[in-house]
């Protein structure tokens, strides 16, 4: 929390959302951990809301999806807690096979019990880590200091990294058959709930011990009674549950289940560390700066983001005109890239040109995190493609728009200190900053059409500060774009579309 009580810009408010009802709709930004959720009810209430920030890994908590339709950007902190976790799970290991929480409870019971407490060891064990990302592999890496051999399910683990680490790959039913200890190291999803069912329980060995310091509900708590009853399941040690606090859960009450309030995470070091990184990304976004760690954003680092910068604003303009030109239904976007700006990160300039483009469109907050699914509702399909034509720039951003009976091309390209140009508009070379208010004309290419439509503004009070024409041929389709120090109303569109030769004029704001 350091760097946002150092900030001069940003008043912090401690509470329970319960205790905060009054304030809610004034929070710009949230900061939680897992205990606090928040749905689509709580998000309803907060419409100034920019940035969830979660102080630490887990956001099954809250409602992405919700927060994504609302244009909110939704960061984590994904590594402050990984040591803290990895060491709980190597204690709540350590603990079990060793019955250390009974043979604690017996002592201070003041009995000396010795023969009731007899254990495993680790040494030599096979043990099965199911999820092998960051805290998986940190259990991974102190397993191995134990002498255990370590046998990895995880579907999206490379040969590679798993030789780096000195683990063994293995298909989920191979993990369960063979494993004397599994312990789970998946997120929540729709996939991993309930992975530790009946079913997979069924396979393991008799006598297996099981750890979930990830998150309730990926062992089945319900599924687990009759294996431990049976004996089948020899121990178990839970630090999450499906509902927390878990109450009176019958899980409680088997003296081979052992049990921590969701402590993985509750170190000093852990909380400095999410807080210090999510507190710090917090700052960044709202200074305009790349977040790294979003959960519906494309990561970006800083380096990336200082070389796009340029054009995700001339991405956003294009759209922006595009959208404004074509006032009508559209069913496809196609965003070309050449030049220097192909070899950048392209999602993230399209994502800013799709928010640009349906901005005009959606009555609500539309931005590069909500841009493709806003596009997705109203069916508007788009695609990258890259190509060498640049027009002689160095770089061009073309965008094609495919409205029913309309497509409209546009073309822009970014010269460093000098701003963003259009260089080319349905069809026609021109040369225009995408800025202000711009009004577009289309008219037939003949002598004395600038001196009309310059009489029409005069007589409307409407100052021009720069003026463009173009044509595709001499005595052809022409076009006029004028960047005026005033938006014009519909009486001098009318006026400028009643002089001969005028076939569209069309307001753009940029
Ligand atoms: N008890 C506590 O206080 C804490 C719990 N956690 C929880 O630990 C879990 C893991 O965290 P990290 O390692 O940081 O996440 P991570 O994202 O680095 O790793 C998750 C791994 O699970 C794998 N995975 C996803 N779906 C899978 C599936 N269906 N089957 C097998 N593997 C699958 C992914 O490929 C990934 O490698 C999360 O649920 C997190 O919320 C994290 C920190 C503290
Ligand atoms: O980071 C995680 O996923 C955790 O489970 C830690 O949760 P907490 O912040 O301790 O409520």
């Amino acid at each position: 929390m350091a760097p946002l009580c150092a900030s001069a810009q940003i008043d912090i408010v401690q509470k329970k959302t319960t205790e905060a009802e009054e304030e809610l709709h004034t929070f710009d930004a949230l900061l939680v951990r897992s205990a606090t959720k928040v749905t689509e009810e709580l998000l309803e209430k907060m419409p100034n809301l920019k940035i969830i920030g979660r102080a630490g890994v887990g956001v099954d908590n809250i409602d992405v999806d919700a927060a994504t339709k609302r244009g909110i950007v939704v960061i984590n902190a994904p590594n402050g807690n990984t040591i803290s976790a990895a060491e709980h799970t190597f204690a709540m290991m350590a603990a079990l096979v060793r019955r250390i929480p009974q043979a604690h409870i017996s002592v201070k019971s003041r009995e000396w019990n010795r023969s009731a407490f007899v254990g495993n060891e680790l040494f030599g064990k096979k043990l099965g880590i199911i999820g092998f990302g960051r805290i998986g592999s940190e259990v991974a890496k102190r397993a191995r200091a134990f002498g255990m051999s370590v046998h990895v399910y995880d579907p999206f683990l490379t040969k590679e990294r798993a030789e780096k680490l000195g683990v063994s790959i293995h298909s989920l039913d191979e993990v369960l058959t063979v494993a004397d200890i599994i312990t789970v190291h998946t997120p929540l999803t729709k996939e991993t709930r309930g992975l530790l069912g009946t079913e997979n329980l069924a396979k393991t060995k008799k006598g297996v011990y099981l750890i979930n310091c990830a998150r309730g509900g990926i062992i089945d708590e319900q599924a687990l009674i009759p294996f431990l009853e049976s004996g089948h399941v020899a121990g178990v040690a839970l630090d999450v549950f499906e509902q927390e606090p878990p109450g009176d859960h019958p899980l409680l009450a088997f003296d081979n289940v052992i049990v921590t309030p969701h402590l993985g995470a509750s170190t000093v070091e852990a909380q400095l560390n999410v807080a210090t990184q999510v507190a710090e990304e917090l700052l960044h976004f709202f200074e305009g700066r790349p977040v790294t760690s979003s959960i519906n954003l494309p990561a970006l680092s800083k380096d990336v983001y200082e070389k796009i910068q340029a054009f995700y604003h001339l991405g956003q303009k294009l759209g922006l005109i595009a959208s404004q030109f074509m006032n009508i239904p559209v069913q496809e976007l196609s965003v070309t890239y050449a030049g220097t700006v192909a070899d950048l990160e392209t999602t993230y300039i399209t994502r800013s040109l799709l928010a640009g483009f349906l901005r005009p469109r959606v009555a609500s907050t539309v931005n590069e995190v909500n841009a493709a699914m806003v596009a997705k509702e109203r069916g508007i399909t788009y695609g990258e493609k890259f190509s060498d034509e640049t027009h002689g720039y160095a770089n061009c951003i073309s965008l094609t728009v495919h409205g029913e009976n309309k497509t409209f091309t546009i073309k822009g390209t970014h010269v460093p200190n000098y701003g963003d140009r259009i260089v080319h508009f349905d069809g026609v070379a021109i040369d225009f900053a995408p800025e202000g208010h711009l009004l577009y004309i289309q008219h037939q290419d003949r002598p004395g059409m600038i001196g009309k439509v310059g009489n029409v503004l005069g007589a409307h009070d409407v100052n021009i500060a720069t003026m463009q024409v173009g044509r595709q041929e001499a005595g052809g389709k022409a076009m006029m774009i004028l960047s005026l120090d005033k938006p014009v109303d519909d009486e001098v569109l009318q006026a400028l579309a009643q002089i001969d030769d005028i076939e569209t004029v069309k307001r753009l704001e940029a």
